[in-house]
């Protein structure tokens, strides 16, 4: 496989009237996270399905571990692991006997295979339980165990961790972290902000079906306004010193603070301290504000993510 796990261009799919991918396009490097975020609705599933020969685009070149998915088919399923928002776990089985299956299916021979899976997604004293007794988390953690059966280089994460609780949250991050450090491709969609910044190399912003933004987590931050250091000073007078030399900067003169519109960068933090050291002035406090990714969704979209809008 070339350096790209995946490239996508002009990526379009309509259901009826209505073009829920419309015209999109992006890259993800060999052994990175790669995080498409995006409310309800926006498309994520649509791609996923669309990257792992699931569904056929209506426009577009989509090429998986070096293989182009309308007409490479085989080669592209023998390369890739998808795990869905409804999970594949059989609940008559139990959890051994899911993996089994998938085992047998994906003709890998052996229930070492198995057994280590087990181990590694700490399912063993429920391994020969019936599923239909698992947790929400668990049935997770099975279902991904499930789809490393095989050692795929690109694993799709569709939504992995919606409704998880934080623990179990935690738990999958872990694994996805693991797994990248072996070496795997990740492709995951997430509605929480959060999961994009921690787990994500690149992250790419969906909103009806376009792409708004693409970068690093910091990238996408630092595109919008707002980043800015926040001084505090000992007195009134130093504040007005301070916020004469700093032109541009807010100041409250009752918390005698002042924010000052910055890069966040090295050059310009040393640039605003050597003007406070020209004005012979000490901030007792000081401290960088980086806005969030709830932020940066807001002003790329014009509107809240479901997870912010839920937390009001
Ligand atoms: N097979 C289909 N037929 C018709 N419309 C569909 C089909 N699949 C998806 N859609 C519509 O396409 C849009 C995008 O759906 P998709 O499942 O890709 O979104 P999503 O970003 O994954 O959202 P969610 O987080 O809710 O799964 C939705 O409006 C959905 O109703």
């Amino acid at each position: 496989m070339n350096s790209k796990a995946i490239a996508v261009t002009g990526l379009r799919k309509a259901f009826g009237e209505k073009a829920v991918l419309d015209g999109i396009g992006f890259e993800v490097a060999a052994g990175s996270v790669f995080a498409m975020l995006g409310p309800n609705g926006a498309g994520k599933t649509t791609t996923v399905n669309i990257l792992a020969t699931l569904m056929k685009a209506d426009a577009g070149t989509v090429r998986v571990a070096g293989h182009d998915v309308a007409t490479a088919t085989r080669q592209v399923r023998a390369a890739i692991g998808v795990t869905g928002q409804f999970a594949a776990v059989d609940e008559l089985l139990t959890g051994r006997e899911n993996l089994q299956l998938m085992a047998d299916l994906k003709r890998v021979s052996g229930s070492q295979v198995v057994d280590r899976l087990l181990e590694r997604f700490d399912l063993v004293e429920s391994a020969d339980k019936m599923t239909a007794t698992y947790s929400g988390g668990m049935r997770r953690k099975l279902d991904l165990a499930m789809t490393l059966v095989g050692n795929p280089q690109i694993i799709f994460l569709d939504e992995p961790t919606t409704g998880l609780d934080p623990r179990s949250r935690r738990t999958m991050w872990g694994i996805v972290r693991d797994l990248v450090a072996d070496g795997t491709t990740i492709f995951l969609t997430t509605q929480y902000l959060e999961e994009a910044d921690q787990l994500a190399d690149r992250v790419a912003v969906l909103d009806q079906g376009r792409l708004v933004a693409q970068g690093t987590p910091a990238e996408l931050k630092g595109q919008i306004p707002g980043t800015h250091v926040r001084l505090r000073f000992a007195a009134l007078d130093e504040l007005d010193t301070a916020a004469r030399a700093l032109p541009g900067s807010t100041r409250d003169d009752e918390e005698l603070t002042l924010r000052v519109p910055s890069d966040g960068d090295s050059k310009s933090l040393r640039a605003l301290l050597d003007r406070l050291d020209d004005v012979m002035i000490n901030a007792p406090e000081f401290s960088v504000h980086t806005p969030d990714l709830d932020d940066v969704f807001l002003a790329l979209t014009g509107h809240k993510t479901a997870e912010e809008a839920m937390a009001q």
